[in-house]
């Protein structure tokens, strides 16, 4: 019998990625959309404080505008996100609603990390959120997070940026949501032998070795970036965990200690 296990969870943290909320003929998939907003609803009933950051725009906005193909111009990208945002935080709005809860949009760029003024000001509209029990859905802006060559704004992906919220407003945990049960010795879509890894604690060039690079055609970080989050929050003593999205109300099970997926603990 594998031990339960002993994690600290009053405020939290949860990443789904775009694998997680669209299918792969890119409408949303309302089973896990319901799911989620069902169990961070539960959660927030439960006295807990949840903060969700939401990828998704991009997929969202190709779905409803009927393209195929995820565009390589970056002013395309950035109108389909524009679109897409509108139309996943709409959704989000109706499906908390049906459980009374309330959320706020939080669009991020890279400033709050630069700039300690901005960094303060994002801090203080989390606590206050979260003071008010609402649920924070957060995202890249991505109408203005740019690499431009005097002013680096963007994040590059949303698993780093979960990791960047949850260290900057003092989480306990973060949990990442995706399209694979955690993370294995080597991309387990290639290579049938892959053994899924249920604990790290620590990551070096050997652990970054195992992540097999981009993921699906809709999202943009892969394995590469969870890693690279899992570190930020192991240097801040923090924990993540990395677990399968498809049925977001595994969630309940992570947080009573279930060993699903692979915890990132130190
Ligand atoms: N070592 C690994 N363990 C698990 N998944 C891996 C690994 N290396 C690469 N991957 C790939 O990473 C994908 C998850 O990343 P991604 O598609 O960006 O998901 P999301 O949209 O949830 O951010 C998996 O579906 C898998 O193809
Ligand atoms: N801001 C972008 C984020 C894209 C992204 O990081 O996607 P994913 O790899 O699914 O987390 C969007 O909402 O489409």
């Amino acid at each position: 019998m594998v031990e339960k296990r002993h994690l600290k969870s009053a405020r939290i943290v949860v990443k789904v990625g775009t694998s997680t909320l669209t299918h792969a003929n890119g409408k949303l998939n309302l089973k896990a959309i319901d799911q989620l907003c069902y169990t961070l609803s539960g959660l927030v009933n439960e006295g807990k404080q949840v903060v969700l950051v939401s990828s998704g725009a991009i997929g969202v906005g190709l779905g409803l505008l009927g393209i195929d193909e995820r565009p390589s111009s970056i002013p395309q990208q950035q109108a389909i996100a524009a679109v897409g945002q509108t139309q996943l935080m709409t959704v989000y709005q109706q499906r908390f609603a049906i459980y009374g809860q309330k959320i706020g949009q939080i669009l991020l760029t890279h400033d709050v990390v630069d700039y300690p003024i901005s960094h303060q000001n994002v801090l203080n509209t989390f606590e206050n959120l979260l003071q008010l029990n609402v649920i924070p859905i957060v995202n890249e802006n991505d109408t203005v997070a740019v690499d431009e060559l005097d002013h680096h704004t963007k994040f590059g992906d949303n698993d780093q940026l979960s990791a960047i919220v949850a260290t900057t407003i003092d989480a306990d945990l973060l949990i990442m949501l995706s399209d694979i049960d955690g993370f294995f010795d080597k991309n387990p879509r290639k290579y049938a032998d892959a053994v899924l890894l249920p604990r790290i604690g620590h990551i070096d060039e050997q652990t970054f070795e195992g992540a097999g690079g981009q993921g699906t055609k809709l999202g943009t970080g892969g394995m590469t970036t969870k890693l690279k989050a899992a570190q930020k929050m192991l240097n801040a003593d923090k924990s993540m965990i990395l677990a399968n999205g498809e049925n977001p109300s595994i969630i309940f099970k992570l947080l009573q200690g279930e060993p699903i997926g692979t915890l990132f603990q130190a």
